[in-house]
């Protein structure tokens, strides 16, 4: 929870592709005794797809929740366009949500709507003043992105695995959002539908041009999709580059956690 000090409310104006959009610096995370960060440094440029690897309890998805305020790091700053989130007040995380959504592991689907009033939820939310047309509008047209056209009345009970995922993924996308932070997209699914996934991260970006971070340990998502991709280790970054770079890495972190995935990556140089 924040002091009380007057903060600004999320000033936002559309990036130009490649320009710092956020700077995550000096980030230091501790639950209790369990240090997560101790010196968090990494930067992310506007239209890229920068993917966050790591092993189990690294601090992945605690990134992505300091980034959205569902948690707060004890020090250090987390630049948006040069404005300091961990000065904002946990309301005022309602602004930075339009503009950045979260895709989250499981669906999260209201269980009791459907399917078109999940994704009609954040509009509603964050655009009160969209007339029901346009709100249908928009939901059928975020649908058929994901290619689920014409299943507004369908309950999330009735969908498999994979087709809830794209209604989540759907919903968090129907405020046309500049920034996705997707956690763990592919865990737990089959190839055919990690595929789609990859695809639909990888689609995203051209038809929103917007900005992706991917956290996940699937390395052959992570190459699929990835224009840089970062490593947390230790309780920071320890190396940020290209696929390639990070495939010709001699950073030890990097090279025991490629090492470990190595039956993985072989699979990939084949499948390509
Ligand atoms: N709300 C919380 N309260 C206490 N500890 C937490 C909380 N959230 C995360 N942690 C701890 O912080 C560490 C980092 O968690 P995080 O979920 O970010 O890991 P991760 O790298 O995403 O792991 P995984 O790949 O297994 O999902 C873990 O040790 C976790 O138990």
């Amino acid at each position: 929870m924040r002091s009380h000090e007057p903060t600004p409310t999320l000033e936002f104006r559309r990036p130009t592709t490649g320009e710092e959009l956020i700077r995550f610096e000096h980030l230091k995370k501790a639950f209790g005794p369990k240090r997560v960060y101790d010196d968090l440094d990494l930067t992310v440029r506007a239209g890229e797809t920068l993917v966050v690897i790591g092993g189990s309890g690294t601090g992945k998805s605690v990134l992505l929740k300091c980034l959205i305020g569902l948690l707060y790091p004890d020090a250090g700053r987390i630049l948006f366009q040069g404005q300091d989130l961990t000065r904002f007040h946990e309301e005022d995380f309602f602004a930075v949500r339009r503009h950045v959504a979260m895709v989250f592991q499981g669906a999260a689907l209201f269980d009791s709507l459907t399917v078109g009033e999940n994704v009609a939820y954040p509009l509603r939310e964050h655009f009160p003043e969209l007339s029901p047309q346009e709100i249908s509008r928009r939901v059928a047209e975020k649908l058929a992105w994901v290619n689920l056209p014409g299943t507004e009345g369908m309950m999330p009970a009735d969908l498999s695995g994979g087709m809830r995922k794209r209604v989540g993924l759907a919903r968090a996308i129907a405020t046309d959002p500049e920034v996705i932070l997707w956690d763990e997209p592919t865990t737990g699914l089959d190839p055919i539908t990690t595929t789609n996934v990859n695809a639909m991260i990888n689609s995203m970006k051209q038809r929103l041009g917007c900005t992706s971070i991917v956290v996940t340990h699937d390395m052959l998502s992570a190459f699929a999709v990835a224009d840089r991709i970062a490593m947390l280790a230790n309780r920071r970054i320890v190396q940020v580059g290209t696929p390639d770079e990070m495939r010709r890495s001699t950073v030890p972190e990097v090279r025991a956690f490629m090492d470990a995935r190595r039956g993985e990556m072989e699979g990939m140089e084949v499948a390509s």
